[in-house]
């Protein structure tokens, strides 16, 4: 359903005549039907690669082909077959749900009789009939994002693109966005949805891409990528200051097969964390230290990410 080559965009950087290299090379292969989760750290490339794929920044370099429009050949049949919702949506203060969606249908050249009607399919759809008629200010920030869906699939693209469509919500409120792009799925919407919530992609993305300084790192399911990711995670809640002894006596344990500083602590990678944990415990207390915390966790797609980059996305 989209297929990228080579995608690249790079800006002025404003300082000598320099570029910054936003993204450098892009190759995707996103399924019809999926949802398919765009991951990275700040500053990756996920916008840039969402804007150039929704025509709204030209690539320097490389080619895409989206439900079966080329997208350098003809942005403007791409934009018929996609729709597309920024990071933070578009609705206006004083206007009402109801009055963006005619007003969008409007801009899609749909009759006025019709735009009327499918605006209200979609407040239907998207749980928003209640405060339809309310100006968008007064809606709380989940409901103003499902109105900003709606928005993006008025005119009933085959794809949809989302940056960042659950950032500064509440927890349920995330759970409601998610629900109606699982909804979307189900019509047969193929959805790309950025996002820094790697839980959230871990349990609701057929399959993602994890970029870094432009270029995609990983690519496949999210059970495929942490299975690469042999055995578990062990997490040591350590004082300020005994994380490097601590790094010390491990080091060189045959049981641990990497360890990284984590939050308030370690992270340690190995096969069987239960079995280990006694014996780790050990090592440490003959070096005079106590760990505060012990947890066991399985791999995540945050260590997908350490492992290929030996950077955290969640700290960075
Ligand atoms: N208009 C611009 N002019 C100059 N540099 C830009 C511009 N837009 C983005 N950049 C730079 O390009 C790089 C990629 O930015 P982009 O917004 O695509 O990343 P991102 O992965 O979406 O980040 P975030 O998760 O923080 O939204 C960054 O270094 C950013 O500073």
């Amino acid at each position: 359903m989209i297929e990228t080559k080579g995608l690249r965009k790079s800006y002025p950087s404003g300082k000598h005549g320099r570029t910054v290299d936003a993204v450098r090379g892009i190759d995707l292969d996103v399924r019809a039907g999926e949802i398919f989760g765009f991951l990275g750290p700040n500053g990756a490339g996920k916008t840039t690669t969402l804007r150039m794929l929704a025509t709204l920044i030209r690539p320097d370099g490389g080619a895409a082909l989206i439900a079966g429009a080329d997208l350098l050949a003809d942005p403007a049949e791409v934009r018929r077959r996609i729709g597309y919702v920024a990071q933070g949506g578009g609705t206006a203060d004083a206007v009402s749900g109801r009055e963006e969606l005619v007003m969008q249908a409007r801009m899609y050249g749909i009759r006025k009789a019709d735009a009327l009607r499918q605006a209200e399919d979609a407040l239907k759809a998207f749980d928003l009939t209640e405060f339809a008629d309310r100006h968008c200010s007064t809606y709380s920030g989940g409901q103003r994002r499902r109105v900003d869906i709606a928005l993006g699939v008025i005119h009933s693209p085959k794809v949809l693109f989302l940056d960042e469509p659950t950032v500064g919500l509440d927890p349920a409120s995330r759970g409601q966005v998610w629900a109606e792009i699982q909804r979307l799925r189900t019509e047969g919407m193929t959805v790309v949805v950025t996002t820094h919530y790697l839980d959230e992609a871990d349990a609701l993305c057929d399959r993602v891409a994890i970029v870094d300084h432009g270029r995609v790192v990983v690519e496949g399911t999210p059970e495929a990528l942490k299975r690469e990711i042999s055995g578990d995670v062990v997490l040591l809640g350590l004082a300020a200051g005994e994380a490097g002894p601590a790094a010390d006596a491990l080091r060189g344990q045959p049981y641990l097969h990497r360890l990284e500083p984590g939050e308030d602590g370690l992270r340690l990678y190995l096969d069987d964390g239960a079995a280990a944990i006694p014996q780790l415990l050990s090592v440490l207390n003959a070096a005079g230290i106590v760990p505060g915390t012990v947890q066991l966790q399985r791999p995540s797609l945050d260590d997908v990410f350490l492992a290929r980059t030996g950077r955290s996305i969640e700290q960075s």
